[in-house]
């Protein structure tokens, strides 16, 4: 078979073609379907920046480097092992500032205009994929929303088909599905006819009892909308309730969410129970249960495994060209998401090479403070904007819109109605598979709905577990398994082989999720993204390596910068506890505050600082932002990215399984107040905890020990800098020290931490005081 190595297939999809007729028969170039603007304001400040910083950076390497070869008095020398490591140190937080710039060489910004879009009957068919993987951390009715909220996009309803992946394989989603489908029956033609515009029900009966929104303003004060409003809540009540009521029935029941069952494929129909229903089956989205097959014996891969499986079942379903992939708890917030992505995938000029269109990851448990930094502003609004302004954003694992085609391997256009040796190699045994693949059609309805024995039989084969073995699903087709992050995987393998992608960042969120606004669930997701980022970086996928050569070289700087950040855990280490030692024990590792050097270190100091907080500034954010997330950047750095690095290490020589737990999206009300409130809650592992206790006390004491030793012995022009760095270090984890000694609610640093933390604490500085001082 033919591999076309780094080139996407050079034809336009046959929707694409329809949008280009579009636009030379009946539009003239004019009105494009979207529009690129770079950013020139904030290139130029950045690469302004980055030429002055860059000159300092340069000028301190060369003053580390200097010291070592002049001649010194032996007394005067700084001893040699700290000011190598502090070197190092200064040396990988240089080289990430490098890769950063690649994020900031042409962010561009996009528009998009869906009253343009050619006529609905021209417009794409769209898969919509729903994962879930247990109902204890992901509850059934707030999954339910998802997938309800999903069959209500303002799209032709023949044209979604709604996928939902039950990993756990429970009866209690399947359950759920039914209840949602008979529900969406009276929420779809409601959310129509009032033009409703929050379409996740949950979300639009929750906004509905704090205020009223500008929901569908013209009809909304009819009392016709008032009483059938009425009757879609009691609907939505009994929905719940009969979920809730299942849910309690099976309590205990461990098939709840087993690792050992057979596939499950199930169509979902309304039951033929409810009385009136306000929608014919016509005018509803297809709607497919999916639990692919586990066993204990087989790897299962995890959301990828998932995804792929979907892949496969709804190849011979709908087998529509886009596919809008969404976690469990990421909702459509607004229903016109699908035309918007459409905008890109049917724009002429983008749709040949263009993979997927990502949406910014919102979220809609956010709190004002937003202490844990859990918005991720840095990745989705500043490193997505760059990255889209030259090959294209990342994956982001949910809210994207991406074309089936890019999913079949390296170029499958080339592949297509040759060897079907080689197809069955790739893609696996289903001929039916195969078929729809090659034509790049859809299986006609009257299959579907059929439901016939020979379907079912065909779709619980494409989800079993055995049917992947010795395919390449995983390692070419599909979703990618190599690294638990597997969105960030698949998205470089795309743009390896040479596809495109586009951020879009409308002002209204497209998706709304939630995210972890707790610490412990936050250093858990913490150390998983770490370990699968860091697993890249350390392969011979490494993005330096084996991206530079596939892709442009900022590109791969920008997946080098991901996949490597991790490991800055070290350098930040370094800077949290050399200077400290030396600190207490009188030794001077900067220069003095008479020689000019100081002015370097401030300077790099103070410019990065600068750089930071006008970004968090520029793109509308608070200084509250900017110190959050310098806190949280060193909470990470000095746990999850040191277990996630560790944990990469060990799964590389074989001596961890990978393991993804997914996010708990439960909330603890008492948990859930002290967030509000802007109150951290340390309640989590003693792991977690003791490593950060353990620094921030190092920093107390070299800081007291430092001043006082400044005030009795002097030596203040030589100690300056390092004392400034520690009370830097404990301003910033201010709310540490209060979690430490002034609080004494649940959610404060329990004393044991605290006292085993001050052991380590003084060990580290006996300890390193011995070596480093040589
Ligand atoms: O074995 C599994 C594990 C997880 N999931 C689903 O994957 C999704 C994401 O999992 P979650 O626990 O929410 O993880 P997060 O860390 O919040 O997810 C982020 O990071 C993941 C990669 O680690 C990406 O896949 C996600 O899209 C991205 O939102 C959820 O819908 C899960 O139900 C499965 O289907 N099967
Ligand atoms: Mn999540």
């Amino acid at each position: 078979m033919k591999m076309n190595l780094g080139q996407p297939p050079r034809i336009p999809t046959q929707f694409a073609r329809t949008a280009l007729g579009l636009q030379t028969m009946e539009e003239p170039h004019s009105r494009p379907l979207s529009l690129c603007r770079v950013n020139t304001k904030s290139i130029l400040i950045s690469r302004a920046h980055m030429l002055v910083h860059a000159i300092a950076l340069i000028v301190l390497v060369r003053y580390r480097a200097s010291l070592f070869f002049t001649e010194m008095n032996p007394a005067d020398r700084p001893p040699a092992l700290a000011w190598l490591l502090i070197s190092l140190a200064e040396l990988m937080l240089s080289f990430s500032w490098l890769l950063n710039q690649a994020y900031r060489w042409r962010p561009v910004t996009r528009a998009a205009f869906p009253e343009r879009l050619p006529e609905d009957g021209e417009l794409p068919p769209i898969d919509v994929f729903v994962c879930t993987a247990d109902p204890d951390r992901e509850p059934t009715v707030e999954v339910m929303s998802t997938v309800i909220s999903a069959m209500a996009l303002d799209y032709p309803p023949e044209k979604v088909h709604v996928y939902l992946s039950d990993d756990g394989g429970s009866p209690l989603t399947l359950h759920g599905m039914r209840e949602a489908y008979d529900f969406a029956r009276w929420w779809l033609p409601f959310c129509k006819k009032f033009e409703i515009k929050t379409r996740c029900p949950k979300a639009y009966f929750m906004d509905d009892e704090e205020e009223e929104d500008g929901d569908g303003v013209d009809v909304r004060s009819s009392d016709e909308y008032d009483s059938e409003k009425r009757k879609v809540k009691e609907k939505y009540e009994l929905f719940k309730a009969r979920v809730n009521g299942y849910k309690a029935r099976c309590r205990g029941d461990s098939s709840l969410r087993s690792r050992d069952h057979p596939s499950t494929v199930e169509l979902i129909r309304g039951s033929s129970a409810d009385e009136v229903v306000q929608a014919d089956q016509q005018d509803m989205p297809l709607l497919v249960y999916v639990a692919r097959e586990k066993r204990p014996s087989h790897h299962h891969h995890f959301k990828a495994g998932a995804l792929n499986a979907l892949l496969r079942v709804s190849g011979v379903t709908s087998n529509s060209p886009y596919v809008l992939v969404l976690d469990c708890d990421m909702y459509c917030n607004d229903p016109s998401s699908a035309r918007q992505a459409m905008c890109f995938h049917l724009d002429p000029k983008l749709s040949p090479s263009l993979s997927f269109v990502q949406f910014p990851q919102r979220f809609h448990n956010i709190s004002e403070n937003d202490i844990y930094d859990s918005k991720m502003r840095s990745y989705f609004w500043t490193s997505l904007c760059g990255m889209d302004g030259l090959k294209g954003p990342g994956l982001s694992g949910t809210g994207f819109y991406i074309k089936r085609e890019s999913l079949n391997g390296k170029s499958i256009t080339n592949s297509i109605g040759t060897d079907a040796m080689d197809l069955r190699k790739l893609f696996g045994d289903s001929k039916e598979f195969i078929k729809y693949l090659q034509q790049n059609d859809q299986p006609s309805k009257s299959i579907i709905h059929g439901n016939s024995a020979a379907f079912r039989k065909e779709v619980e084969f494409l989800a079993s577990c055995e049917y992947e073995s010795g395919t390449k699903w995983g390692q070419e087709v599909g979703f990618m398994y190599y690294s638990v992050v597997e969105d960030y995987f698949t998205g470089f393998t795309l743009h390896c082989n040479g596809w495109t992608s586009v951020f879009y960042n409308p002002p209204k969120p497209q998706f709304l999720g939630t995210a972890t606004t707790n610490l412990n669930d936050l250093l858990i997701q913490g150390t998983r993204w770490s370990s699968g980022l860091s697993k890249v970086g350390i392969s011979r996928f490494c993005p330096l390596v084996y991206g530079s050569l596939r892709m442009p070289i900022l590109q791969s700087m920008c997946y080098a910068q991901l996949a490597l950040f991790p490991f800055y855990c070290l350098p930040i280490c370094c800077f949290a506890t050399i200077p400290q030692i030396c600190l207490v024990n009188g030794i001077s590792i900067y220069p003095e505050v008479s020689s000019s050097y100081i002015m370097l270190f401030a300077f790099i100091f103070l410019s990065s600082l600068c750089k930071h907080l006008h970004e968090v500034v520029a793109s509308g954010h608070t200084v509250q932002t900017f110190l959050n997330e310098q806190r949280i950047w060193m909470i990470k750095s000095t746990t999850s990215h040191v277990y996630g690095t560790i944990d990469a290490v060990m799964t590389q020589i074989g001596m961890r399984r990978a393991s993804f737990l997914p996010t708990n999206k439960v909330d603890d009300d008492e948990q859930s107040k002290r967030y509000e409130m802007g109150i951290f809650d340390f309640q989590t592992s003693i792991l977690f905890l003791a490593p950060m206790v353990t620094l921030v006390i190092l920093n107390m004491a070299s800081f007291i020990v430092g001043v006082a030793r400044v005030l009795t012995l002097g030596g203040g022009d030589e100690l300056f800098m390092q004392i400034v760095l520690s009370f830097f270090i404990l301003a910033m984890t201010y709310p540490v020290i209060e979690g430490m000694v002034l609080r004494t609610d649940k959610g404060r640093i329990p004393r044991s931490v605290t006292t085993l933390s001050a052991f380590l604490s003084l060990a580290l500085l006996l300890l390193g005081s011995g070596f480093l001082m040589r």
